[in-house]
């Protein structure tokens, strides 16, 4: 039987990789796409890839099917996700939220961060945080939550959080890190990282031919990543974007304590690190000496992971590579979903990019 699903913030650019992914899922039939803007459009007219491949129509954010679907997953900005989860878990339908929304724990964390209310505080406590590689258990126990008949709340990572994060934890939970250290992320992300709507610093006069940082030592992404590692106020975290459509590199930077620093070979490092990703199908752990590229990594839901453990200067170097918009978004959050609702975790996901 295939699970009735559907996506809200349909025609953006998260929203529409969901949908693209979707319809290639075996055990999801997608019945419902929504998006105010196209509402009454063909959705192969507004994205012609889809020709050929969909009938399915846009209708309006308030489209009723919604309240029949299995699952729902929101592809929408924050705040309009914690307008719409409660009513539909009140709905029996489970959410999927691709927003910033119920991603931190503490509700006064968020309202300093993202300088808004947070309307649906008593959430955070049950819901679960969609980063399956470090969050098995917290998926698990949504699953049976599900399995018992309540409809449950994911709360799906960032982009640069689980890029960043991938690439930091199994370091840190080693106990590599100098004590009383921060960590230094400098990441890199393609423009559908910002949305669909240009704005003065993803307009393509802009973007082309440009690299900046942005967000210096204020981005909202900074307490997630502090959040999933357990380092407060110990993540330095910068930014850049980049003239890339899909992609996206972080770099981290973890300050090696001294005992660990003198010992520690890259090809160990390298070897701790497959041992921590055995059995998560999406991660992937290069040689020593090999570095991931976005390219290698675009349009698949997997994560690649590259390390080099510098002695001299008493720092490991790790820089992991996701596409922004499948294994930081849509891809994350239907590998969510897949755990919750019993099914694989790769189900109907690619496993990797277009080689060339
Ligand atoms: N782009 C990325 O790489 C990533 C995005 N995300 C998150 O996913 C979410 C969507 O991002 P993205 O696709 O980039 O954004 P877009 O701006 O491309 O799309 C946003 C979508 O949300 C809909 N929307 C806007 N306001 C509301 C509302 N009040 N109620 C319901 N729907 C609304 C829009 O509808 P309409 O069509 O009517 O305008 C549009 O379809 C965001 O929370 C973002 O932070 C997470 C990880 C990565
Ligand atoms: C390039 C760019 O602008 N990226 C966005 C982050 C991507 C995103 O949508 O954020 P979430 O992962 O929190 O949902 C930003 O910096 O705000």
């Amino acid at each position: 039987m295939a699970y009735r699903v559907g996506v809200v913030g349909a025609a953006g650019y998260a929203g529409i990789e969901l949908v693209r992914l979707l319809l290639g899922h075996p055990q999801f039939k997608l019945v419902a796409i929504t998006s105010n803007a196209d509402a009454g459009q063909k959705l192969a007219d507004v994205y012609p890839a889809f020709a050929g491949v969909s009938d399915l129509e846009f209708t309006t954010h308030d489209n009723p099917l919604l309240t029949a679907c299995d699952a729902v997953f929101l592809a929408v900005p924050h705040t309009a996700a914690l307008a719409a989860a409660p009513g539909l878990l009140k709905a029996g339908v489970s959410v999927f939220d691709l927003s910033a929304d119920f991603r931190l724990s503490d509700p006064a964390v968020y309202e300093a961060w993202y300088n808004t209310q947070h309307t649906s505080p008593e959430l955070l406590k049950t819901r679960a945080f969609g980063l399956p590689e470090l969050f098995a258990a917290d998926l698990a126990r949504a699953a049976a939550s599900r399995a018992a008949g309540e409809a449950v709340l994911v709360a799906c990572a960032g982009c640069y959080p689980t890029a960043t994060s991938l690439g930091a934890y199994p370091a840190i939970q080693a106990g590599w890190m100098a004590e009383g250290s921060s960590v230094v992320v400098d990441a890199i992300s393609g423009v559908t990282g910002a949305g669909k709507s240009a704005n003065a610093r993803t307009h393509y006069c802009s973007a082309d031919e440009n690299v900046e940082a942005y967000g210096v030592c204020k981005h909202r992404h900074t307490p997630e990543i502090e959040q999933i590692l357990g380092l407060e106020d110990r993540v330095v975290f910068t930014p850049h974007l980049a003239p890339l459509k899909r992609g996206l590199l972080s770099t981290v930077n973890i300050p090696l304590a001294p005992e660990v620093a003198d010992t520690l070979t890259t090809e160990d490092a390298v070897a701790r690190y497959r041992a921590f990703y055995e059995g998560s199908p999406f991660v992937r752990v290069l040689d020593a000496g090999q570095f991931p590229k976005t390219s290698s990594v675009a349009g698949s839901n997997a994560c690649q992971i590259g390390l080099a453990v510098n002695g001299r200067a008493r720092m490991l170097v790790i820089t992991s590579a996701i596409d922004n918009l499948c294994k930081g978004a849509a891809g994350q959050a239907i590998q969510c979903a897949n755990i919750v609702l019993g099914l694989d975790e790769t189900c109907g996901l690619p496993l990797c990019a277009l080689p060339v």
